[in-house]
């Protein structure tokens, strides 16, 4: 598979800040590469550098094989950007919007139009076209904003935080037309700070702190990192069980390196394949006169990928935030 988006060593600084520290990542051509990271980590300018956005320190960025800093006109061409803030105007409407961009890329005025109609009608904004940006919702503005980043039929697409301050539905919404775009073979960078995004939109997650790669994986790979399913074992009864639980456990999971974390009347523990435990923990603990009050097993989330790497949480401060935990894996 040909490589779309080549990153190699970028380093950006602003004064003493290093914001990107020899960040290096690929792209295959019709593949998603998620960057996920908390506030601050560099995602944004790691994006922008790809792209010819921001002007880099050292390092070098390719896409379909053409420089950023030397071929930059090619690589407008190639490229659609949607930034974390829409980039419309309010004051002009959808279908105005999207024919000034085909203007700004050179198109003639009908084959401008004609393209904003295109668009129009794949994003399912009809009843949207002739109003004003700024009568639109904050979905339907992102909507707008992703169709003008279409305008020049871009091979490649990269979008920051897409769907940051976007309700569910909306968010859902965006990620059905995405994932339409990646369907039709578009090469994909994206930029979040949900987990759940990454997880549904991505082939492969970059995880970045502090400007350099934590981690690079197909999220299954980095869930599988954690050491399996964590099993949480609630007892019926007292303080003195739970030690005696935890030594009972112990011995059915010797040997599979799973490590015991106990709080009164609880038991946790990560172990691979946890369906393969769970029964003769269970019998072992029964056979032992303890009684279990309940018994759960949750998936790793990339959240607890991201604090096993780092030991910081991914957790977004913003209210809506919740929505990436909700369904996100567990
Ligand atoms: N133009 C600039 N001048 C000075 N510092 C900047 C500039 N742009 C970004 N930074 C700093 O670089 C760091 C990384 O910013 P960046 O926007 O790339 O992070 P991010 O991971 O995208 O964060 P967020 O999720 O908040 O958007 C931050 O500390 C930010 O304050």
């Amino acid at each position: 598979m040909a490589v779309a988006i080549e990153a190699e060593r970028l380093v950006k600084k602003f004064g003493q800040h290093v914001v990107l520290d020899e960040l290096s990542f690929t792209v295959d051509e019709g593949t998603v590469l998620g960057v996920l990271g908390p506030n601050g980590a560099g995602k944004t300018t790691a994006v922008k550098a790809v792209t010819g956005l921001c002007a880099l320190d050292s390092g070098s960025a390719r896409i379909l094989g053409h420089s950023v800093s030397k071929e930059s006109n090619v690589v407008k061409q190639l490229t659609g950007f949607s930034g974390q803030y829409a980039a419309v105007d309010e004051d002009l409407t959808t279908m105005e919007n999207l024919v000034l961009v085909g203007r700004l890329y050179g198109h003639t005025k009908s084959d401008a139009q004609r393209r904003a109609h295109e668009l129009v009608e794949a994003f399912d904004m009809g009843s949207y076209a002739r109003k004003r940006v700024a009568q639109h919702s904050g979905g339907m503005r992102r909507r707008v904003d992703l169709a003008c980043a279409l305008v020049g039929t871009p091979k490649v697409l990269v979008l920051d935080e897409p769907t940051t301050g976007l309700d569910p539905s909306s968010r859902v919404s965006l990620w059905q037309m995405i994932q339409g775009l990646v369907g039709d073979g578009m090469t994909l960078l994206l930029t979040t700070q949900y987990l759940e995004e990454a997880d549904v939109l991505a082939d492969q997650i970059l995880v970045m702190s502090k400007g350099r790669q934590v981690a690079h994986g197909a999220p299954e790979d980095l869930k599988g990192r954690l050491g399996g399913e964590q099993v949480v074992v609630e007892l019926a009864s007292t303080e003195a069980d739970t030690a005696r639980a935890a030594k009972v456990v112990e011995g059915i999971l010797a040997g599979t390196g799973a490590q015991i974390a106990t709080q009164d009347g609880q038991l946790s523990f990560r172990v691979p394949d946890a369906s393969r435990w769970l029964a003769s923990c269970v019998s072992a603990l029964t056979a032992d006169g303890i009684s279990i009050g309940g018994l759960s097993v949750k998936a790793p989330t990339l959240d607890d990928v991201f604090f096993a790497l780092t030991g910081d949480s991914m957790e977004p401060t913003e209210p809506d935030a919740q929505l990436a935990f909700i369904t996100g894996g567990s």
